[in-house]
């Protein structure tokens, strides 16, 4: 039997889902709506607090839900116990169990359901090796990397053949360098297997990096839905452009308006067009300088600005601390936010 899915991955959609944990506080998840396309690879992100790891749960059914719907390929699961589902989480501590080998955490669902022990250690083995853990496969977790306890957790997952897989905060227990060669990893995996995946993560760089889709989440509602680069590109109102980073929000008659950094115009303030701006910083970060500064006529909330500028363009012009400067952007780079009602 193959030990991996041999099901199709399935498509999650989420209807009006909402999670109050006491009568007369705000809602946690506030009727949110979302379909998460079959074999994505899908990041849950905002602050903390905003509600992305109570809708892991409750699609993952460790958590009950107040009202709504969660659909696996149009099967109503809402109510199903969490080992009905068709779903498997993978959690951030890796909650393996110290006392039992890699090979026998994995097979651990298989012996609560009753399955003998040569197949369960053989499929524990064989996705083991699936994961490039074969020759590890006796070794406690104590004895395993923290990289090597995640392909364990990984495989743990999987073993219950998932159709998709949630993942919480997965790699936020690994160390930096850990973290982005995980990363990688995870998404290799996730292509390989061709299975839905959940991903909830504070880190933009993280979902950036990882998803087809990302959910912006904020206070418990959906701010904005869309790949990488559309949200990078277009975030949808002022809250989406602070949180991913690298934009300024600049007030313009039409309304505000967003701007990337990199794609600011800085130029001398002889040169008269422009918004005036003193510089307030100049940070050097290798590839990149980044410029901070203050707009001259703003509100003072949007009076802090930055301008990433490439190290040559810098030093053609390199630019200090205390000078005054005129900024632009082309049309075409501003995008238009929404004001909220
Ligand atoms: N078991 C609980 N009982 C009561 N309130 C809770 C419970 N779990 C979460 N909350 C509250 O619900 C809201 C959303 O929490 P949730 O854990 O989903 O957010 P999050 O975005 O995952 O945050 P974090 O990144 O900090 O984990 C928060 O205000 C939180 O305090």
């Amino acid at each position: 039997m193959n030990a991996v899915a041999p099901l199709p991955p399935a498509a999650v959609e989420i209807v009006a889902l909402s999670k109050r944990y006491a009568p007369g506080t705000p809602a946690a998840v506030d009727a949110i709506d979302l379909r998460i396309a079959s074999g994505s690879y899908c990041c849950l992100l905002g602050p903390s607090g905003c509600g992305k790891s109570t809708t892991l749960r409750m699609i993952a059914g460790h958590e009950s839900v107040t009202s709504g719907d969660i659909l696996l390929d149009n099967r109503n699961i809402t109510n199903l116990p969490a080992a009905m589902r068709g779903t498997a989480m993978m959690f951030q501590s890796f909650a393996l169990f110290p006392h039992l080998s890699a090979t026998d955490n994995v097979a651990f669902s298989l012996k609560m359901k009753g399955v003998g022990k040569a197949e369960r250690q053989k499929r524990a083995r064989d996705l083991l090796a699936r994961v490039a853990m074969g020759h590890l496969a006796e070794r406690k977790p104590g004895e395993l990397s923290g990289g090597q306890q995640q392909r364990v957790a990984l495989a743990r997952a999987l073993i219950t053949e998932p159709r998709v897989l949630l993942l919480d905060e997965p790699l936020s227990a690994l160390d930096p360098f850990l973290r982005i060669q995980m990363r990688a990893e995870l998404r290799r995996w996730q292509k390989e297997l061709g299975l839905t995946f959940v991903h909830v993560t504070h880190s933009q760089e993280e979902a950036m990096a990882l998803a087809d889709t990302m959910v912006v989440m904020n206070h418990g509602v959906i701010e904005q839905v869309g790949s990488p680069h559309e949200i990078y590109n277009h975030p949808a109102n002022e809250f989406v452009a602070r949180f991913m980073g690298g934009h300024n929000v600049i007030d313009t008659p039409a309304g505000p308006i967003a701007v990337r950094n990199d794609h600011m115009r800085i130029a001398a303030d002889s040169q008269a067009d422009g918004l005036a701006a003193a510089i307030t910083d100049v940070e050097y970060q290798g590839t990149y300088v980044l410029l901070g500064l203050a707009l001259e006529a703003a509100a003072p909330e949007r009076r802090n600005v930055s301008v990433l500028l490439g190290e040559a363009a810098f030093l053609a012009s390199p630019y200090a601390q205390g000078e005054t400067v005129r900024l632009s952007w082309a049309e075409a780079d501003a995008c238009a936010l929404a004001v909220a009602p």
